[in-house]
């Protein structure tokens, strides 16, 4: 019975007995692969193989080719991995490797897979892009919302020969779409119909659904030794892992969207991708929206004409004709009034645009967009503050900086990186160094004001301890001067309190999550798991300085311990542990021992 099942299981898919064979084989492989660029090697060969069979048993047998497979891997609305396999080459090329550029898919794409869960055929030479859903058996028209109407994203297929494309969502377990495949095929022939896409889809997704698990679970082999510069003077595991990505979009037109975290380093991120684009002779232009007066935004981003409205007294330049030949940075890009947004669209899609005020025509624009934010824009989208045209035309190439405290085995370099940069300004040839005890207080502590606030405290610091010791060129700061200078930051809520409450629980316990893992990882040996136990009394003790103990268990739903009068007894259990934590990670006491209690009472 079970093997009947099987056979109609497999005859459904088409699968005979060579197919069986081959899937056999590549599960073999993919379980000896021992980094991704292995396993999507193997992965893409196969894809484009069975590609290739569709077509000989085809009526495009003599008109079709494949011509490259991509695997892009995606996390949290950013891209953390593209690997391009070309015909007829070995292996794949990873971005961080001679990745050639234009190699990305359109935005609009990935989000069809996203939103259908399920591949998506795209037809470049009518500009069509439509989910497949294997009911639908007339051929759908219909054009999604956004489109593929984009004239770059064609432009971008057609420049690489490639007429007809499949993208196959890499689905993960338990965490939705973790990334996506996009299979090339150059065959102008088969313009207005779905290719051979239709008949080989159901084995590609069998192949991608195999391979899915390797894909995104196998490590990466080390990113190449990035090398830093006057805008990345940092680079830590993880920033090392993306620049190579982002080094590929940098020698992209299409416009990058950074997102990340108030002060993570989004500017000087845009910085460093003009810096390596081919516009790095031309200017660089910052438009910060957060300084500009939304009635004003017109105005900074097109500039104006003597008299175009009250107080216009002579013309300007605006943000994009003194960005021309180069790139321009709009950051908090939220912030765009909704006209202003209409402005932006046109610009992109037209290339062209209207300084206020002037009666002689359209300009021209040759500007190069890197857009940063700090807030999820699908929010934005989703609540009708953001138009939705302008998100799919401005996150064609996304990247997310990663918080300060998912890259902390940077903190230290950054430190020593920022106060060097302070000293220096006084004694060029001097040098500044931070105890061993005053990097483990930084290492040790969270920065959910990210660089700005390390910066912040740095600054502080460096003050308090050229007050001690005088204008001297070879400098120490010692543990007091840091915890002075975050004493007195906790004391005005300086740098910290804007960010308090602006980030997610779940994204600050991933942060927790990632930190731990960085520390195991720093370490060489196992951190226990178990030391994790701590967060409940983290948070029960940080609630009881906050509020005292009564209010506190109120707060956290366990009044029947007040009740019963336990509440001592698990305070005090919940608190070893904390202790246990601190003890193992920095050696001293926790901050909530002096809430420990000392006797149950009755
Ligand atoms: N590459 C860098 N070199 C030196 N300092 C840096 C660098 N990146 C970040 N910093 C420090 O962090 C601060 C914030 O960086 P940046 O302005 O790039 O962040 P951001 O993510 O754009 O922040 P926001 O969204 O608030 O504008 C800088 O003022 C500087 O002090």
């Amino acid at each position: 019975m079970k093997k009947g099942r099987e056979r109609d299981a497999r005859d459904s898919l088409g699968l005979d007995d060579g197919m069986q064979e081959d899937l056999s084989s590549l599960v073999v492989a993919l379980s000896k692969s021992e980094d991704f660029e292995d396993a999507a090697t193997r992965t893409l060969s196969s894809l484009m193989r069975l590609t290739e069979e569709a077509i000989a048993t085809s009526r495009y047998k003599n008109h079709g080719k494949v011509l490259r497979g991509m695997v892009h891997l995606r996390r949290a609305g950013g891209y953390l991995r593209l690997a391009i396999l070309e015909q007829g080459a070995a292996t794949v090329q990873s971005a961080g490797g001679a990745v050639e550029a234009p190699s990305l898919v359109s935005a609009t794409a990935w989000h069809s897979v996203v939103q259908h869960n399920c591949p998506v055929f795209i037809d470049a030479i009518l500009g069509t892009l439509r989910p497949y859903s294997p009911q639908d058996t007339e051929r759908l028209e219909e054009l999604l919302p956004g489109g593929f109407g984009s004239q770059e994203s064609r432009q971008s297929f057609l420049s690489r020969q490639a007429s007809h494309v499949c993208v196959i969502p890499l689905r993960t377990l338990g965490s939705g779409i973790g990334g996506m495949i996009s299979l090339e095929a150059d065959c102008p022939p088969a313009m207005g119909q779905d290719f051979v896409w239709r008949e080989c889809v159901d084995r590609l997704q069998l192949v991608a659904e195999l391979a899915a698990p390797y894909l995104t679970g196998l490590p990466f082999p080390p990113a190449p030794q990035a090398e830093v510069d006057e805008y990345m003077p940092v680079i830590g595991v993880s920033m090392a892992s993306l620049l190579p990505i982002l080094d590929v979009f940098s020698q992209q037109e299409e416009s990058i969207l950074i997102s990340g975290a108030t002060g993570a380093g989004k500017s000087r991120l845009a910085r460093w991708c003009h810096a390596r684009s081919n516009r790095r002779t031309g200017p660089f232009e910052v438009l910060d929206l957060i300084s500009v007066p939304e009635d004003l935004q017109m105005a900074e981003l097109f500039g104006w004409k003597r008299g175009a409205f009250t107080g216009a007294v002579r013309d300007s330049v605006g943000s994009l004709g003194r960005a021309e030949g180069g790139t321009l940075f709009i950051d908090e890009i939220d912030k765009l009034s909704l006209k202003a947004q209409a402005g932006l669209l046109r610009v992109l899609e037209e290339r062209t645009y209207r300084v206020l005020g002037d009666g002689t025509g359209d300009r021209s624009a040759d500007v190069r967009f890197v857009i940063g934010t700090n807030v999820d824009l699908r929010e934005a989208v989703r609540a009708g503050r953001f138009r939705e045209d302008l998100y799919y035309r401005i996150n064609v190439l996304p990247l997310r900086v990663p918080l300060l405290d998912e890259r902390r085995d940077e903190i230290p370099k950054w430190a020593e990186y920022m106060v060097n940069r302070r000293h220096r300004e006084q004694f060029p040839s001097g040098q500044a160094r931070l105890s061993p005890e005053a990097e483990q207080q930084l290492s040790n502590r969270s920065w959910p004001g990210n660089l700005r606030q390390l910066d912040n405290i740095i600054r502080r610091a460096y003050t308090l301890a050229m007050v001690e010791y005088g204008a001297t060129p070879e400098l120490l700061l010692k543990e007091g001067h840091i915890l002075r200078a975050l004493e007195y930051e906790e004391a005005t809520g300086e740098t910290q309190a804007p960010e308090r409450g602006s980030r997610s629980l779940t994204e600050a316990m991933r942060a927790v999550a990632t930190a731990f893992i960085e520390e195991a990882k720093r370490r060489g040996t196992p951190l226990d798991l178990g030391l994790t136990e701590a967060l409940t009394g983290v948070v029960l003790g940080q609630a009881v300085q906050e509020l005292g103990r009564e209010e506190a268990f109120r707060l956290v739903g366990r009044e029947n311990l007040l009740k019963n009068r336990n509440h001592h007894k698990v305070l005090k259990r919940e608190l070893e542990k904390v202790e246990a934590l601190y003890r193992e990670l920095t050696g001293s006491s926790s901050p909530f021992s002096g809430l420990l209690p000392d006797e149950e009472p009755g």
